[in-house]
């Protein structure tokens, strides 16, 4: 088949799945062109990068324009926004997210979506913008790749959205026993290799609800018809049901370069030998068990928040991402992740039918009060 080479931009390239994208592309070295890189504090990274991928544009967070190499420094809104790009990946993790997504939005971009923390934030907003300016929203995360896999050639919508989740490295703990984990043990995930953020977010399940609300927004779907499902193995990513009870599944290794690279060749699939295939033998069952919120309590303030909506969930990611940070730095408990962010909640006065400066009101007064709060344990 005859195909024209994309030109990608990554944000967030020397991240986890920047990283993974840079894999893919140097895998598919006949399908991509990298245009443009942005990263954050690892210069080094970001500069070999740039070294071997000859990116007409670059973005670093931490350091000056005249470490730019060869290539042009530019902001990484304008870089998502760039009117020869083909596809935009969103890789910077939490709020560092939200305006890259909007940038490219506005500018009728294919964006391939790896930041779940903006849709949960300004979902909204950020699809409002997308249907206005016939941009595209294609996801990365794993769950809603396999489910938008799922979809794909069905003209009835779903009844019901399974979502998968592994349970985490704590999954057959006490509560009492999770309330006291270290960072160093929440960060082996049992099935993931990730960035420290959503690592810590998948040991509390607070992962997995922003993927609940993640998906109400890519899915139309509403919060009470996607369930989770602790499912250990990894191997099923979603599923979803139909109207006739009928479901389907998407399978494979747990490897982010799938959904990955299914973002970027969409709406094609191409051969890549480097992608691990699954050996049946190896996998030998495939388990399940419903979730438990009275352990894993920052799942339930998920569905909570995501329910209410206004401007509860831009409240609850701003106070998460601050609460793991400092859950990270040693200065609270992983017990005190969900206490303190339920507090935030209680707290917060939200604004209906929002636009993106209340967004960002909730999100600032969120991450203030959490400090505040996290203060006085
Ligand atoms: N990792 C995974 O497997 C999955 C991740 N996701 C989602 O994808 C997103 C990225 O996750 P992940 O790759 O794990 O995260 P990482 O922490 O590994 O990587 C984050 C990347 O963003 C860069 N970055 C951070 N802040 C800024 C900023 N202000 N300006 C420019 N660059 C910045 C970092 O740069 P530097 O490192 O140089 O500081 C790094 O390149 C998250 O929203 C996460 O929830 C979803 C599903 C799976
Ligand atoms: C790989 C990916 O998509 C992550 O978001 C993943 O979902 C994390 O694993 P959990 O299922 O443990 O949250
Ligand atoms: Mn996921």
């Amino acid at each position: 088949m005859v195909h024209s080479i994309k030109k990608v931009v990554i944000l967030g390239s020397t991240g986890s799945i920047g990283r993974q994208t840079l894999e893919v592309v140097r895998s598919l070295p006949d399908h991509f062109k990298v245009l443009g890189l942005a990263g954050g504090a690892n210069v080094n990274l970001l500069k070999e990068q740039a070294g071997e991928f000859r990116p007409e544009y670059i973005y670093c967070r931490d350091c000056h324009k005249e470490s730019a190499c060869n290539s042009r420094f530019i902001p990484m809104e304008e870089m998502a926004a760039l009117p020869e790009a083909d596809v935009i990946v969103v890789a910077t993790p939490g709020g560092a997210g939200l305006q890259p997504v909007l940038a490219a939005a506005k500018a009728g971009k294919v964006v391939a979506l790896a930041n779940k923390e903006s849709l949960v934030s300004a979902g909204e907003i950020v699809t409002g913008i997308v249907r206005e300016n016939k941009a595209k929203l294609l996801p990365v995360d794993s769950e809603h790749s396999a489910i938008w896999q799922c979809l794909s050639g069905e003209v009835t919508p779903p009844s019901r959205i399974i979502l998968t989740a592994s349970g985490g490295p704590f999954r057959s703990l006490t509560k009492n026993e999770i309330d006291k984990v270290t960072p160093e043990q929440a960060l082996k995930h049992p099935s993931w290799k990730m960035g420290l953020k959503v690592t810590i977010d998948s040991a509390s399940l607070m992962n997995k609800g922003l993927e609940i609300i993640e998906a109400r927004w890519l899915f139309d779907m509403h919060i009470q018809n996607i369930q989770v499902v602790i499912h250990p193995q990894s191997i099923i990513h979603s599923m979803v049901e139909f109207a006739d009870g009928s479901l389907k599944a998407q399978l494979s290794r747990p490897d982010m370069r799938f959904p990955i690279q299914y973002a970027l060749t969409y709406p094609e699939r191409v051969v890549n030998h480097t992608l691990p295939r699954l050996n049946w033998a190896e996998v030998g069952k495939l388990d399940f068990e419903i979730p438990d919120m009275t352990r894993f309590p920052c799942l339930g303030l998920a569905i909570s928040a995501g329910e209410e909506g206004k401007t509860f969930p831009a409240a609850l990611c701003a106070a998460d991402e601050v609460a793991v940070d400092l859950f990270l730095k040693g200065k609270i408990s992983f017990g005190q992740i969900p206490e303190l962010i339920a507090k935030v909640l209680d707290a917060h006065q939200p604004v209906s039918k929002p636009d993106i400066d209340d967004i960002l009101a909730a999100d600032a007064w969120a991450r203030q009060k959490v400090t505040e709060l996290a203060g006085n344990f």
